[in-house]
């Protein structure tokens, strides 16, 4: 029946204020009432419709990906939409585009590396999209390893430009997304050459297409890598390779920030540090923090609505059976992922500022927060995208058969997110990247070097090392300073532990290699670290609305209990708790998700996503899904007719030959 609202009950159960929790989730009210009318704009126009998209095969997939962009980008331009609307309109129309790279990375890589006058060149046309770029920098041969790419740009002094080459075919640039059929334009990195030398990658403009009829420029190969996983899903990006014969390009397009090579060949370092190339991975590694948290809680708000809907096995005298929400090990595979997303969200948030912070001052050549910026940034993007994947799948787990069915929408999610595990810097080369930040720490800590920041608790190392946890009683594990003190102490030991093993070994990097495994363990536990801590601090600002504060305390304690639990060998191993206080974490664990179950529908509500962009007959808002799912399995294409095509050529001789051997 349309119009009635099945989850109504649920709502009714809310202890909180949905609609201040939404200005929570949101950030600010600002955010809500911009995300709010944008995501109505987008579900209430039909150029932005998702109807079959799982089902088009990939040309037609990616030329309605093309129509999308386009009327996006039209109706921007007629509603005048500032730079943050524009950027909302394009994350509830919902579907991986070249445009999230000519945004999202060509356009931050100039304003990062570029020099003003660069930019003043680059940026106008860019914003307007007379030109389009990618972001040109993994090779066939060489992703993770930067400073293993192949492709060359070679000076020449003779005609004041450098010669971009693929020497080989382990060279060809191989991955960028929107360079297979759309860009007109790359930022290429390539080894800089000159004088016969070699000063390592470097960024350079590079035009591709002609801007007339779009045909590759000479000495140009380009095309996309072919079809990726799932349906419909990633599949709308035209990933790309890219080969270059001797490509000529002006000097003035190499991106000078960072080094420069002038009108006769030689090269010039500025005095910013080198690390400033790899300024657009920190970028969008924030931003992928910040998106993690909306894939997330999109997963989360299906199951949890979904969960509640379902209902199997107890039904006395006739009575409904139970909703599979009310099983606690439905609640502990889910209330853990809801408490998640609302951590990363904050995590996100703060992530932000620090991104804000370092680069202001860079821009006033202060370069001290770079290192943690890297590692923060590296770390976070790996814990949360890993956490965001697995989540998605257990989602899709936590509504059984029919979460399978494309029509949750949980399959494509899972498709589109998880390569997020892998781009812009694979989870556990980036987690060793954070390893050998602590390792450093550790090193220098007694040097008088006070660490700051995140890594301020190493600075308390030696309380750490001998503290033990007083807790007495279940209830002990809500007090912030309880759980801060568990979480430094786990972080601390392991560090700690990893840099004593480091140092049996003569050579340090042969003892990185062979103590890789700790050292990630040792950097997931500094990063979960960062997780909760935000979260306390979270709940240490004024928050106004009934009931939403406690609320948020309680998906607080979820989310580190449940992380002590799940990781709970470290924090025995240690030998910063006893097994006694373990299980006391686990009672107030399970106390808590009931304290969390009537106000599950609301808390997945806060997230205020429309239909339209959780696109999932189980996550429906008014919960209206069996009629729903029923009616959608006769739009499929095979149900176009009663008997199948092929049927004549492979079923029914089939089936005679079956009559035939029945006779036998
Ligand atoms: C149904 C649903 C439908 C639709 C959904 C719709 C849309 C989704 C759309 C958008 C999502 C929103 C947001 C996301 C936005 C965009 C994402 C979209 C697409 C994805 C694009 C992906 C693009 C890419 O992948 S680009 C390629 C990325 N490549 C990498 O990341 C390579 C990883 N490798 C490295 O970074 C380096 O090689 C390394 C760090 C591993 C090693 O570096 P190096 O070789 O130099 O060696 P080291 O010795 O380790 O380091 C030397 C010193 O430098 C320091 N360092 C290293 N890196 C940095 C850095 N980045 N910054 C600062 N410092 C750094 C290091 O610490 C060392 O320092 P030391 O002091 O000397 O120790
Ligand atoms: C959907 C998608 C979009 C992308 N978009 C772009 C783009 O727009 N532009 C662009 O330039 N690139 C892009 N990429 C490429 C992406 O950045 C790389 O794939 C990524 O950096 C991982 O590198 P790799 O493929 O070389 O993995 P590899 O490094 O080959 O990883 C293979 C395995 O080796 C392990 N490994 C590697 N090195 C180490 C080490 N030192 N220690 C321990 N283990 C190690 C990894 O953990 C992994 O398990 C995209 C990739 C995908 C999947």
């Amino acid at each position: 029946m349309e119009g009635v609202d099945y989850l109504a009950d649920e709502r009714k159960k809310a202890e909180f204020d949905v609609n201040e929790m939404k200005i929570v989730w949101a950030g600010s009210r600002h955010n809500f009432e911009l995300s709010d009318r944008i995501s109505k704009l987008v579900a209430n126009d039909p150029g932005f419709s998702k109807e079959g998209r799982t089902m088009l095969p990939r040309k037609e997939l990616f030329k309605n990906t093309l129509r999308k962009a386009t009327y996006a980008w039209k109706r921007i331009i007629e509603l005048r939409l500032s730079e943050e609307e524009a950027a909302k309109l394009r994350h509830f129309v919902d579907e991986p585009a070249f445009t999230d790279l000519h945004w999202g990375m060509f356009i931050p890589a100039i304003k990062g590396q570029g020099t003003d006058e660069q930019q003043k060149k680059w940026l106008p046309l860019a914003y307007k999209m007379q030109i389009i770029g990618c972001y040109a920098q993994t090779e066939l041969g060489h992703g993770s390893n930067v400073q293993g790419l192949e492709t060359t740009a070679t000076f020449d002094p003779q005609t004041d430009e450098f010669v971009i080459h693929s020497p080989t075919l382990t060279s060809s640039k191989w991955w960028p997304g929107g360079l297979g059929k759309v860009s007109t334009h790359a930022v290429v990195y390539a080894r800089l050459i000159t004088n016969g030398k070699d000063y390592g990658i470097n960024g350079f403009i590079v035009q591709l297409r002609s801007l007339e009829d779009h045909k590759p420029l000479p000495g140009v190969t380009v095309g996309d890598i072919g079809l990726k996983f799932g349906n419909g899903a990633y599949n709308t990006m035209d990933n790309g390779v890219l080969r270059f014969d001797h490509v000529r390009i002006p000097r003035d397009q190499m991106l000078m920030r960072v080094s420069q090579v002038t009108r006769e060949g030689k090269y010039v370092q500025s005095d910013v540090p080198r690390q400033l190339l790899y300024g657009t991975m920190v970028y969008v590694r924030q931003t992928i923090v910040s998106d993690a948290s909306n894939a997330l809680s999109r997963a989360v708000c299906i199951a949890t609505r979904y969960s509640a809907v379902r209902r199997q096995f107890g039904s006395q005298n006739g009575g409904q059976e139970i909703q599979v929400i009310d099983y606690k090990t439905q609640q502990n595979r889910l209330f853990p992922l809801l408490a998640s997303a609302y951590a990363f969200r904050f995590v996100g948030e703060w992530l932000k500022w620090l991104y804000t912070d370092v680069t202001q001052r860079l821009q006033a050549n202060d370069f001290s927060t770079l290192p943690e910026a890297h590692a923060c940034t590296a770390g976070l993007k790996s814990l949360t995208t890993t956490a965001t994947a697995d989540g998605i799948e257990e989602c899709r787990k936590l509504c059984g058969g029919h979460g399978y069915l494309c029509s949750s929408g949980l399959p494509e999610l899972f498709a589109v997110y998880v390569p997020a595990c892998t781009y812009e810097g694979d989870n556990t080369v980036l987690l060793l990247q954070v390893a050998r930040f602590l390792m450093k720490t550790v090193s220098q800590l007694g040097s008088g070097k006070k660490p700051v920041g995140t890594i301020a608790y190493m600075g308390r190392i030696e309380h750490l090392m001998q503290c033990r946890s007083d807790v007495k009683q279940a209830k002990d594990w809500l007090k912030p300073s309880a759980v801060v003190e568990a979480f430094e102490a786990r972080a601390a030991r392991m560090s700690v532990a990893c840099a004593q093993n480091l140092s049996k070994f003569d050579n340090p990097e042969e003892g990185f290699a062979e103590l890789a495994a700790d050292l990630a363990e040792a950097a997931v536990a500094h990063c979960q670290l960062i997780v909760v801590s935000k979260f306390i601090e979270k709940l240490q600002q004024d928050i106004p609305g009934e009931g939403v504060k406690q609320q948020l305390e309680v998906l607080c304690g979820i989310y580190y209990l449940f992380l002590l639990h799940k990781h709970q060998g470290d924090f025995l191993g240690t030998g910063y708790i006893t097994s006694k206080q373990a299980s006391l974490a686990n009672d107030q664990l399970r106390a808590l998700y009931s304290q969390l179950r009537p106000n599950a529908i609301s808390l997945v509500d806060a997230f205020n996503y429309t239909d339209h962009f959780l696109d999932s007959i189980l996550g429906r808002y008014d919960g209206n899904v069996y009629p729903k799912l029923y009616e959608a399995a006769w739009k499929d294409p095979l149900n176009q007719s009663d008997i199948a095509d092929g049927f004549h050529e492979y079923i029914r001789p089939l089936l005679k030959q079956q009559l035939r051997t029945a006779r036998l």
